[in-house]
């Protein structure tokens, strides 16, 4: 939970979601090994069901600029857009992506660098992901299984995600209980 000023009430992750994702794998890559905390101590879960998606955002300053998502139940694309776009509108005068990723079941994406800093990323509310192929799919080439995109599309299937950032600013949980209390 964060409050108002982006502040942590810090907990300790529940077994579940700290096993195998934060140890062993992210331990292992050492992505979050640069990170204030050298851990997430933060994850967000949602839930998309077919034709639910998220408007292009950036996840911002709140955050070490490192996101990595678990992806789980079906697959679906995440659209990344470049954030000084200028023509790369379609012929409806809706965005284009400058990439779209494949997230699979079971899939680990780490987002950074400039991809945090300088690009959007959304998900669109449609209910079957098209154009799903080489050209299409900027990840193509390291998918486990292009079996289910023989026909270059997908109609989407409950997805959940987990996404793992370490939150900058954090609060003790003691001395946010008596902040909580304190003015009743
Ligand atoms: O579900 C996802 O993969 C993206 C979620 C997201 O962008 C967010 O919660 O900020
Ligand atoms: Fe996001």
């Amino acid at each position: 939970m964060l409050t108002k000023t982006d502040t942590l009430l810090a907990a300790p992750l529940p077994a579940w979601l700290h096993e195998p994702v934060v140890s062993p794998r992210l331990d292992t890559l050492g992505c979050f090994a640069g990170s204030p905390h050298q851990a997430p101590n933060h994850v967000l879960i949602n839930e998309y069901r077919p034709g639910q998606g998220i408007m292009p955002h950036e996840d911002g300053s709140a955050y070490y600029p490192l996101v990595a998502t678990v992806s789980l139940g079906a697959p679906i694309v995440l659209d990344l857009y470049e954030k000084k776009a200028s023509g790369d509108d379609d012929e409806k005068g809706g965005r284009k992506p400058a990439f779209r990723i494949l997230q699979e079941p079971r899939s680990l994406l780490i987002t950074t660098n400039e991809l945090y800093t300088q690009y959007l990323h959304g998900i669109a509310e449609c209910l079957t992901d098209e154009d799903l192929g080489f050209d299409g799919i900027a990840n193509w080439e390291m998918l486990g299984d292009t079996q289910p995109y023989l026909n270059s599309s997908y109609e989407r299937q409950t997805r959940v995600s987990l996404t793992y950032r370490d939150v900058l600013k954090v609060a003790k949980v003691g001395n946010s209980v008596k902040f909580l209390t304190t003015g009743r």
